[in-house]
């Protein structure tokens, strides 16, 4: 239906092209008198003159249906994508047929008794309109493709801009063949940012992304409408300004007086001040109001991005999701509100000027105008460059502040690797790749002014000659060509403005949209969704549960895994590495949710209960906990409202904290450093206990919590977790034979599936299984003679 529709619209536009056209012949007579002859007359070509003749607005029109019927046999044998492509030859047309129409009106001109045929105004005004129609109509009608299945119909164009995008991003140029090595070295960084590829997959459209700025920015509309009125009033003053100057000192002078001077220079003095007051004003709620949007774009893009799921973190580098923080939000609060002042105060100017400009000749106004167009058109092509580019240089930014973040908190394997030359070059590779856009994007903005400025130039010539002759032949007063000179220089300062205030719309666009993507982003599995707080005893149940993490969609890690863990019991995960057993409890943690089954707590599904409620019964330490820079106090109290010291005293003795903290001269408020860097591997363990304890949780995890550990920090840390496991759910995973071997339950994890269980004694009776395998591995290969000689374990765990 809606193709149809679109068909017959396009079928009105050549109805009336041509019909409107060749009508209009008929009104080349004075007056509003339709003659048939006239029309006849125009194809008379014995008596063809360019001065007087209709005939190019009939070619024009001709050349309108040539060019549209090539687009249709384009997009009939399947080549819309080529022509979606080239459609840049279609708005040069517009442009051409245009200037050819203006041009023959200024030519008609030249011969008086002609302006008098209305038929004229009507070709003008018909050229102009279709000519620029043509290129919008083919794109609103045959660059569409019909999606299937649904029957909506999409854009093509958006698509293969999207398209030819990725394939610049991607290092591949349209004929599919791969640019340079080091365009390809970024690419592949880019590719690394998955912000960048879902961003890319789910894209908005130019108006909605940037409704959605303006939205962002509108939040403070109290202080930017107050700073825009300061503006508007600031605007009227500069338009009178000069006016009133010249009036006032034109007076004094006629009327020789001193007094008249006097009060001309006071109501100056007044209107200056008034000026600088409102512009002091407006200056300071403009800056309140931007620093406001950047604190709330800010706030908006940390929650947003504290709320996504894990998988999400698992994709994006701190460095980038940094600067996206940082650099890129910051750039939509001081650009946008200042585009729209800048705007206002340009659109005075050209409104202001452009009808004084047309006061004093309309014939020289339209022949400044020819030209408009041509520069619409490359400032259209210029800023859709500049935005991708923006996009480009703010991604190469990311990546080399994601270099900078990762070695710094990584420094100590950096030094210990000797790999500082290896990290310079990375940084230098990712910084030459910034260095390398930015530097393509000063060239053709320079090409770019050097093209405005050859425009004005060419303006400026046409004004002096024609203005010229229409002063020569007495069509215009001297006086007039000033000051419509004069006028013509504060339009074209206008114009100026607006011309890099596009390119640098564009450019806030492209380095916003991964700041608005990610403001959008709906995680998959939104913590904040459960409600129900029961009462937890410790019992969790895995039903049937089948995952794979969502980076790696195709490899599953558990593969229908039941189990159940009982309350107040300890149950220990074994089995070989990356079997899945860390991955039950990031399930447990509810990190990731699975892709069918389900796990209950208590019989009630995880993901319904509330997320505070939930991680306040189930802790976990893990094999290296990561401390926040504050001090130990902090840390032990880490997300809990109302601690009190009686607590963390507490918690802090039954985790063997107490013990090494009394001994460090400023106790609880020693500083941990940087990720715990200021404390033992013991130390950190046992202030990660006490962190788990705090909570008084229900079920207890241990992620290989012990066997980072030298011997002496080991029994420290596992007399501090036998405390603390009694009455209480615990998982554990461990490696050494020596932790697991007391453990109520042991259950054997062996491709993401659960091969066996029992206990310890219980599961070395079955030689063939894999806990029998592991243990004799583990105590050398005759497991019985090495149990009765109670091979020393290192800490007996329960
Ligand atoms: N965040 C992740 N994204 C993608 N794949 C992951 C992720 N974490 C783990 N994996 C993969 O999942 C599989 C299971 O990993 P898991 O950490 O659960 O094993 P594990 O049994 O705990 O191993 P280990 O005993 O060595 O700690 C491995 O193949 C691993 O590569």
């Amino acid at each position: 239906m809606r193709n149809l529709i679109l068909k017959l619209c396009l079928l009105i536009h050549v109805i009336f092209d041509v019909t409107f056209t060749l009508c209009s012949l008929g009104f080349y007579s004075p007056g509003w008198n339709f003659n048939f002859n006239d029309i006849w007359k125009t194809f008379d070509f014995t008596h063809y003159s360019y001065w007087t003749s209709p005939l190019d607005y009939v070619a024009l029109s001709l050349l309108r249906q040539v060019s549209l019927l090539i687009a249709i046999i384009i997009v009939r044998r399947g080549k819309s994508e080529k022509l979606s492509k080239w459609m840049v030859i279609y708005d040069i047309f517009g442009i051409i047929g245009y200037m050819i129409a203006i041009l023959k009106l200024l030519i008609f001109d030249e011969t008086p008794e002609l302006m008098k045929y209305p038929g004229i105004y009507m070709n003008t005004c018909s050229a102009v309109f279709l000519t620029f129609s043509l290129p919008f109509a083919i794109r609103k009608t045959l660059l569409i493709k019909k999606e299937e299945g649904d029957g909506a119909y999409e854009r093509l164009e958006n698509e293969t801009t999207t398209e030819s995008s990725s394939n610049i991003e991607n290092g591949t140029s349209s004929n599919g063949t791969s640019s340079s090595s080091s365009e390809s070295t970024e690419n592949k960084k880019e590719e690394d940012d998955a912000v960048t590829k879902e961003e890319k997959e789910k894209r908005l459209p130019l108006s909605t992304h940037l409704w959605q700025i303006v939205k962002l920015c509108g939040k403070q509309w109290k202080w930017f409408s107050a700073a825009y009125s300061l503006l508007l009033i600031d605007c009227v003053l500069n338009l009178v300004e000069p006016a009133l100057y010249s009036k006032m000192m034109s007076t004094a002078i006629q009327m020789k007086s001193y007094d008249v001077l006097k009060h001309a220079c006071f109501v100056l003095a007044l209107v200056q001040f008034s000026e600088a007051t409102v512009n002091t004003v407006r200056y300071i709620c403009m800056q309140y109001a931007e620093r406001l949007t950047a604190r709330n774009i800010r706030l908006g893009l940390f929650r947003s991005i504290l709320h996504q799921d894990i998988s999400f973190f698992d994709e994006n580098k701190t460095g980038q999701l940094m600067s996206r923080i940082t650099h890129d939000s910051e750039s939509i609060s001081n650009s946008l509100p200042v585009y729209i002042e800048t705007t206002t105060n340009n659109l005075f100017m050209l409104f202001g000027s452009a009808p004084i400009m047309f006061y004093y000749s309309w014939q020289l106004s339209i022949s400044t105008f020819i030209t408009f167009p041509i520069t619409l058109l490359m400032t259209k092509y210029y800023g859709l460059f500049v935005e991708k580019l923006s996009e480009k240089e703010n991604d190469a930014t990311a990546v080399s502040n994601e270099t900078v973040e990762e070695v710094l908190s990584a420094i100590r394997t950096v030094r210990s690797f000797a790999a500082e030359k290896m990290e310079h070059l990375r940084y230098t590779r990712n910084t030459d790749a910034w260095f390398k856009i930015s530097i393509k994007s000063v060239v053709v903005g320079t090409f770019y002014n050097y093209f405005w400025a050859t425009m004005w130039n060419i303006e400026d010539v046409v004004i002096y000659l024609y203005g010229g002759y229409l002063t020569l032949n007495g069509r215009m007063a001297p006086e007039a060509l000033l000051t419509y000179v004069f006028y013509h220089w504060r339009l074209h300062a206008a114009l100026n403005a607006f011309s890099s205030l596009f390119s640098d719309v564009m450019k806030t666009i492209g380095s916003s949209r991964k700041v608005i993507h990610i403001m959008n982003r709906h995680p998959e599995l939104d913590y904040e969704i459960g409600t129900e707080t029961p009462e937890i005893v410790g019992n969790i149940i895995f039903e049937d549960v089948e995952f794979a993490y969502p980076t790696r969609k195709t490899a599953k890690v558990l593969n229908g895994i039941s189990l159940s863990i009982e309350p107040g019991k300890t149950i220990a995960l074994v089995g070989p590495s990356g079997n899945g057993k860390s991955t039950l409890v990031s399930l447990i943690q509810q990190f990731y949710a699975p892709q069918s089954g389900q796990i209950l707590l208590d019989g009630t599904p995880v993901h319904n209960i509330d997320h505070h409620h939930y991680h306040t019964k189930i802790a976990l330490v893990e094999q290296e906990p990561t401390l926040f820079s504050g001090t130990i106090r902090e840390n032990i109290l880490y997300g809990i409202e109302n601690g009190t010291d009686e607590d963390m005293m507490r918690v802090s003795e039954m985790a063997n904290v107490h013990e090494f903290v009394e001994k460090m001269e400023k106790g609880y408020d020693t500083k941990c450093g940087e990720k715990g860097v200021q404390m033992s591997g013991g130390q950190k363990q046992r202030i990660a206990i006490a962190r788990a304890l705090i909570r008084n949780p229900r079920v207890l995890i241990l992620d290989e919590a012990t066997s980072a550990l030298d011997a002496d920090s080991e029994s420290m840390v596992q007399e501090a977790l036998n405390r603390c496991a009694k009455e209480r759910t615990v998982v554990v995973i461990a490696h050494r034979l020596s932790t697991v071997r007391s453990a109520d339950r042991i259950a054997v994890i062996e491709k993401g599936n659960v091969t066996e269980m029992g206990n310890h004694e219980e599961l070395m009776k079955n030689e063939e299984g894999l806990y029998y395998k592991l243990v004799s591995k583990q105590l050398g290969l005759d497991v019985k003679k090495e149990e009765k000689e109670e091979e020393k374990p290192i800490v007996d765990f329960f």
